[in-house]
């Protein structure tokens, strides 16, 4: 580092009206949930993380989510479109805007089919997913259908290609010609379709006629199994596996069926997911890929979202690289790199990451200056000679509500009121800490700004994992196996255990024995997948 010249402490605690949640008129926001430590006043402290004033860590973080929920009176929903709404907070409930699907619908590309078979086919035309029914088949006809098509009025049940059979008829008696056993040679096995369909192997049909207008029907790879949920329908006749039917007209194609027809098969109906107004999701579900599927497909363009919360992160520090290999006692910038997206998968839209140095005065602009909901600040929360945090914020008239966290790493870490419902979260530089300092302190306080749930669990640990004699300690976990699995390199300055973890285990004061439940509190992503190392590493 090299020292600038910090900004005059007071040499005397400061007045309460600038430090003390307790006063009055100071212009700072009064906060209804102080720390449960006391709110110690900001001027007048002492070392970094003192016991003296350090807040429990359960307390801390109710402290940031009662200081969240303050700031989020008054903040009013919004109307995005869709290809902007995801990780957002629905601010309603997803009712749909029609019925899905909106229209009976071909589950199969097959026939559509009007009571029992077997069928003259309307060789006129097929429907087409995406137009209306052209041709709309009588009792005994069929017409060519495709998976997504509107199924024409009338029509009884789709039977796919795979399960049918055609023959090109001279004119003769229906009843030659309506044993599909003795017209159609076995099959090879299909995939199983629905349970009752399942049983007798099959293979594509051959034509019995040189081709014709309409392509012979019969698959050229296995059919995919059907869906189970695809609910019969009741409606019209009963059609079933070839019987008798009408007598078919000169040179007509007739369709048979190779299996039971039954009614309402693969046909998907009006409003079987969903009726126009049924509530899909509630309030307050965050904003998913599948979300947005769900929408689009339920009519919406848009969607009503919370106001997300707009944080800005200020990295101090003389000492840090942006770029290139750490060289002359400089070391590279870690935490810029990593708290825009971490703080993005949280939910917030970062307005930017800036660079501040040790400079006390640019700190200073930078505090009172921000726009932000939330403004993080890294390093220089402890009592060297450039750790000008505490006494910025004295001088912008900020209130802390918690200085210090009995937890390490990052015990020194702070959140105070700036005002205008503005606050302030003060990560401890070392990187471990200050993930320590996001989870504890910025995680609740923007989840309750946003509405959002935290996101922890319970696992047994695998192991004992030692403990602080006072402090509550968080350590990298993978889970594996149902347990969670402490991992390495864990040490305060230390990144290598984090970046291959899923979470992190809260260990009460004095430790946890093996199998012990422990409160995992997750990452916002998925598992890196590392090989989980066993072991402990105090540094
Ligand atoms: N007298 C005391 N000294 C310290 C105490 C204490 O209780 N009494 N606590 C120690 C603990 S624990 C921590 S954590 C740190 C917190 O210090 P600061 O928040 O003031 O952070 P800095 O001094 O600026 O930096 C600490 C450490 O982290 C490195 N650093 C800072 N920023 C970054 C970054 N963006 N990327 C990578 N590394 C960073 C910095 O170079 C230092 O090595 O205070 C202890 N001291
Ligand atoms: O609290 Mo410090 O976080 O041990 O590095």
């Amino acid at each position: 580092m090299s020292p600038k010249e910090p900004l005059p402490v007071p040499e005397q605690p400061a007045a309460p009206a600038s430090a003390n949640p307790a006063a009055s008129g100071s212009g700072a926001a009064s906060e209804p949930g102080a720390a449960a430590s006391g709110a110690a006043a900001s001027g007048a402290r002492g070392k970094a993380g003192g016991a003296h004033r350090a807040t429990a860590w359960p307390e801390a973080r109710a402290a940031a989510a009662r200081a969240g929920s303050t700031a989020r009176t008054g903040r009013e929903p919004s109307y995005v479109p869709l290809g902007q709404a995801l990780g957002r907070v629905l601010a309603e409930p997803l009712a749909a805007l029609t019925d899905l699907p909106p229209f009976d619908t071909s589950a199969m590309d097959g026939w559509a089919v009007v009571g029992p078979g077997p069928w003259a086919v309307r060789e006129e035309g097929a429907v087409l997913a995406g137009h209306t029914p052209a041709v709309v088949p009588a009792e005994g006809e069929a017409v060519r259908i495709a998976t997504g098509a509107r199924v024409p009025p009338g029509t009884t049940a789709v039977l796919r290609s795979e399960h049918s059979r055609t023959e090109r008829t001279e004119r003769t008696e229906s009843a030659e010609l309506t044993d599909p056993a003795e017209l159609t040679e076995p099959t090879e096995p299909s995939e199983p379709s629905e349970p009752a369909e399942a049983t007798e192997p099959t293979r594509p049909t051959e034509p019995t006629e040189p081709a014709g207008l309409i392509e012979p029907a019969g698959p050229t790879e296995p059919s995919e199994p059907s869906e189970p949920s695809e609910p019969a329908r009741p409606a019209g006749a009963a059609a079933s596996a070839d019987r008798p039917g009408p007598a078919p007209a000169a040179d007509r194609l007739l369709l048979h069926a190779l299996r039971e027809v039954v009614p309402g098969q693969d046909i998907r109906p009006r409003g079987q997911e969903c009726s126009a107004g049924d509530e899909l999701l509630p309030e307050g579900i965050v904003v998913t890929p599948a979300v947005l599927g769900l929408a689009a497909a339920a009519g919406y363009d848009e969607l009503c979202v919370r106001p997300r919360a707009r944080v800005e992160i200020l990295v101090l520090g003389d000492e840090l690289l942006s770029t290139g290999l750490p060289r002359e006692g400089l070391i590279r910038d870690a935490l810029g790199p990593m708290l825009g997206p971490w703080l993005e998968a949280l939910g917030a839209e970062v307005l930017g990451t800036r660079r501040i140095g040790d400079d006390a005065e640019a700190l200073y602009a930078a505090v009172t200056g921000s726009p932000a909901d939330l403004v993080v600040t890294t390093g220089g929360t402890a009592s060297g000679p450039v750790d000008h945090v505490h006494q910025v914020l004295d001088k912008a008239g900020a209130t802390l509500l918690v200085d210090g966290v009995k937890v390490r790493p990052g015990h020194p870490m702070l959140l105070a009121a700036l005002g205008g419902r503005r606050h302030l979260v003060g990560l401890p530089g070392n990187p471990l800490a200050a993930v320590s300092g996001l989870l504890t302190l910025a995680e609740p306080l923007l989840a309750a700004l946003t509405g959002n749930a935290l996101s922890e669990g319970r696992s047994a640990v695998e192991g004992d994992v030692h403990g602080h004699p006072h402090d509550t300690r968080l350590v990298p976990v993978v889970r594996h196996g149902g347990r969670a699995v402490p991992l390495r390199y864990n040490g305060p300055a230390m990144l290598r255990g984090i970046a291959a973890a899923d979470g992190l285990a809260v260990v009460p004061p004095g430790g946890a024995r093996s199998g012990q439940e422990l409160t995992v509190l997750d990452l916002p992503w998925p598992a890196a997948g590392a090989v989980p190392v066993q072991g402990a590493c105090f540094t």
